[in-house]
């Protein structure tokens, strides 16, 4: 979760990077100071001329004042947003320092998730940083390791077949389907399964729908944030009841998975997680998960509120990615065809499973080059505990710092053709010379993203399941989609295709495989990642 809200006020607040002394509107690399070694001024961005001739500001296009910004002022430059003073950082190395090298001197006390605390509460999204959040991310990192998520990759397939049964009465060939509402739906089923088990019955149900309008209704107010969500306005009390009526689930499933019969496969959480039949899911293992350092385990307050925020991490970004990925599919019948012939040729007919992740490089590069362009948490923020240099800058303690890594992976300096989807840029040849920290959808550090290693898993399978057997072609004049940048990047208008069962395709509705079959770590490459190319992996987690 990420994600700016347009916001009526503050009125003026000091802008502790001002403090370096005058600060004219000035090219990147413009000394603040005649002195040697003394700190280079942070240019003041102002709205740019585009070759359009128009002046994006940040309150009307984002991504346009952003866009120009970084093309004039380079790596690093400051404005207010919404009368708050930030510095953005567009230089991988320095985002590289604030989020890995430095980052005991940065930590998440700003506006951004201050004002989703309320929901969130202390959950690893929105909690500031320090012993209590080293502690929970300690507790939970386990349950979300490569070999775990890889026992729940057989739950994705079959989800993912179960929309596409249903495809076959809801859409004739050639009919419009919205994909986005799809894949919204298939994701919820997707971490509700997970979740809470394969017996995803009414309580799961319950508990979507009370998410569902909790999203709607964090979605309306990151738009217009006033007033906070502490003031009792009618969408606030809904927005209250719909958070203690996900409470309730996740405790009737707490009682559930604690009667003696099914809390017997909890004893050693790791032992036949996610496999069929066992009842392990994710919500026992935070149960069961104890701190290394203190022995303790997870108080049902924190639990309650670990589970929300895993849901609202792992439900637009994917559904967004997944939108994305086949709308250029629908755009680029070159690389359609490519996935088809990959897909085809690997798969044979049967459906996909953790072992073809690492025989379909293609697909995988698909779902790369999708969050490199569409990268769907595309910006988030820190702020400065303490003062730090960036590149010869001096950050003040106080500084809001915003990173957005829609721009950062548009760079022209690090990408070739930026604006161009082409998944080879992520082949080994053509990775081996970037700047490694110019690619992070997940972020960076030890606060980046902890369902990395699922969203890869899951956007792959889901990527192979469909291709395998539907395909997608633009309406008749249907108008190019554009990023729309709310919380997450979404398609502007969602995603509208024409969707045709491919012909003699199979793998549908067979079950995928039964999870005793001895793909027990999902065949994970040297970082314990599940694709092919592991020591190229442009990401960044250390
Ligand atoms: C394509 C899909 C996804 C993308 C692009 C994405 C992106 C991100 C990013 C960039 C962050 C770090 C934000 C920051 O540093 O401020 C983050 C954090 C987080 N994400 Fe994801 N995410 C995705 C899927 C998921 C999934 C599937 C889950 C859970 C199953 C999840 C759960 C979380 C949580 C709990 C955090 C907070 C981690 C912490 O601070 O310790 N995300 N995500």
């Amino acid at each position: 979760m990420s994600g700016l809200p347009p916001r009526p006020s503050p009125q003026s607040a000091p802008d502790p990077a001002a403090a370096t002394g005058p600060q004219p509107s000035r090219a990147p690399g413009t000394a603040a100071a005649d002195e040697p070694g003394a700190p280079r001024a942070i240019p003041v961005a102002r709205p740019v001329k585009g070759p359009d001739g128009s002046r994006p500001r940040f309150s009307s296009d984002q991504i346009g004042f952003l866009e120009r910004a970084a093309a004039e002022y380079g790596d690093i430059f400051r404005f207010r947003l919404f009368g708050m003073p930030v510095i953005v950082l567009n230089n991988p190395d320095h985002i590289h320092q604030v989020l890995v090298g430095n980052r005991h001197k940065y930590d998440k006390e700003v506006l951004l998730y201050k004002l989703v605390r309320p929901v969130l509460r202390n959950g690893l999204i929105t909690n500031p940083g320090g012993e209590l959040y080293m502690r929970q991310r300690r507790m939970m990192q386990p349950a979300f390791r490569p070999a775990v998520v890889a026992r729940f990759a057989d739950g994705m397939t079959d989800e993912t077949n179960s929309m596409l049964d249903r495809w076959r009465d809801r859409y004739r060939p050639g009919q419009v389907a919205d994909l986005s509402a799809e894949f919204s739906e298939l994701t919820l089923h997707i971490v509700t399964r997970t979740l809470f088990s394969a017996q995803v019955g009414e309580t799961a149900r319950r508990f979507a729908e009370a998410f569902t309008e909790t999203n709607d209704i964090l979605g309306r107010f990151f738009r217009f944030p006033f007033p906070p969500l502490s003031v009792p306005t009618p969408a606030h009390r809904r927005l209250r009841r719909a958070i203690r009526r996900m409470d309730d689930c996740v405790s009737a499933f707490i009682e559930r998975s604690s009667t003696p019969a099914n809390a017997a496969d909890s004893a050693v959480p790791d032992a036949g997680a996610g496999k069929p039949g066992h009842g392990i899911d994710l919500l026992h293992l935070l149960m069961n998960a104890v701190d290394e350092e203190d022995g303790g385990g997870m108080d049902f307050e924190q639990l309650h509120h670990e589970v929300l925020n895993i849901v609202v991490g792992a439900y637009e970004t994917t559904t967004n990615a997944m939108a994305w990925a086949f709308q250029v599919l629908a755009e680029r019948p070159d690389i359609e065809a490519r996935l088809h012939e990959e897909i085809d040729t690997v798969l044979d007919g049967r459906p996909p499973g953790m072992d073809d992740l690492r025989r379909t490089p293609y697909a995988r590069r698909v779902v790369e080059e999708t969050l490199r362009m569409y990268s769907p948490a595309w910006q988030f923020m820190r702020r400065a505990r303490e003062e730090d240099m960036l590149g010869g800058h001096r950050i003040p303690a106080g500084s809001n710092i915003y990173i957005n890594s829609y721009i950062l992976h548009r760079r022209p300096e690090y990408w070739e053709d930026p604006d161009v989807f082409d998944p080879d840029r992520f082949t080994p040849e053509r990775s081996k010379d970037r700047n490694r920290h110019a690619y992070m959808p997940f972020g960076a550090g030890e606060r980046i993203c902890i369902g990395q290693h699922f969203a890869l898993v899951e956007l792959q399978l889901v990527l192979l399941a469909i291709a395998q057997r539907y395909r997608f072609t633009l309406p008749p004049g249907q108008p190019p989609v554009r990023p729309r940048p709310l919380t997450t990047l979404h398609p502007g208008g969602g995603v509208h295709l024409e969707v045709r069962p491919r012909s003699g395709a199979t793998g549908g509705t067979p079950p995928a495989h039964d999870g005793h079959d001895g793909h027990g770590d999902g065949g994970e490459g040297q970082d314990g990642r599940p694709g092919p190319e592991p020591d190229t992996d442009p990401r960044s987690a250390s």
